[in-house]
């Protein structure tokens, strides 16, 4: 198994170079407290509108409602503190971070409940690591974008898990609980279930499907033997 994928922390813009145990963690980030790459001063700005880690703005498009913004905020919790993501860890050179997550395979559940909750938000752009106008220092959309309904620029689940960053996460039919997928929100008491996931795929390969290792390693050895 890789174990160097786990256990881990990305090289992003405000990780902590490794995991470990945080006294306290703000509201919706609490559950990641004892083995943490998020400090207490980023879990805070995890639940604020506009907060410093990225100045980023959900109200682009009006007040984004409250149950919506719930799932946003896990998502924030995850990214910033999970320690449990290394086998989807990618280098990038973005201006604002070294390393990004591509791919995360994430819950049916995570995914379907955070695009029931925001398919009457609204938003005027797919990606919302791109294209911003950002003159005013928050983020505002660009001349000649349109503000609409989540479910129009994001007509199915995998649609807004898959595009709104850039592909940071893979929308799964894995259920929560199975041991095969990484959960936004669960249970502390008992226990961290994405320490499993990680380990599952850090043995089998950050992808979830078998195709491209059978493609590279069974193919080749297909053709080898007709000769
Ligand atoms: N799951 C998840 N994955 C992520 O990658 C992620 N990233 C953020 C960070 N969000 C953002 C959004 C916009 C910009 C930004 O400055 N965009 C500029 C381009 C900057 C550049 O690439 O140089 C823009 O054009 O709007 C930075 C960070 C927040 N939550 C996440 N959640």
């Amino acid at each position: 198994a890789k174990e160097s994928v786990l256990n881990v922390c990305m090289d992003a813009k405000h990780h902590k170079t490794k995991p470990g145990p945080e006294g306290a963690l703000h509201g919706q980030c609490a559950p990641w407290k004892d083995h943490a790459c998020c400090t207490a001063e980023t879990s805070t700005g995890a639940h604020q509108d506009q907060s410093y880690l990225y100045n980023f703005n959900w109200n682009h498009c009006g007040v984004m409602p409250e149950k919506c913004k719930q799932h946003f905020i896990q998502d924030t919790c995850l990214y910033e503190c999970s320690p449990n993501l290394g086998p989807w860890i990618d280098q990038v050179d973005n201006s604002w971070r070294r390393e990004r997550i591509l791919n995360v395979p994430l819950c049916k559940e995570d995914c379907d409940l955070w695009w029931e909750a925001c398919k009457d938000a609204v938003t005027c752009r797919e990606n919302w690591h791109k294209g911003w106008n950002w003159t005013t220092g928050t983020n505002r959309c660009p001349r000649g974008s349109i503000c609409q309904p989540f479910k129009y620029v994001f007509p199915r689940p995998a649609d807004l898990c898959e595009k709104i960053w850039s592909n940071s996460y893979k929308y799964t039919t894995e259920h929560q609980g199975g041991g095969r997928c990484i959960q936004m929100w669960f249970d502390p008491a008992n226990g961290n279930p994405n320490v499993a996931v990680a380990k599952y795929y850090a043995q089998n390969g950050g992808d979830a499907s078998p195709a491209p290792r059978a493609v590279l390693l069974l193919l080749p050895a297909a053709l080898l033997s007709l000769l």
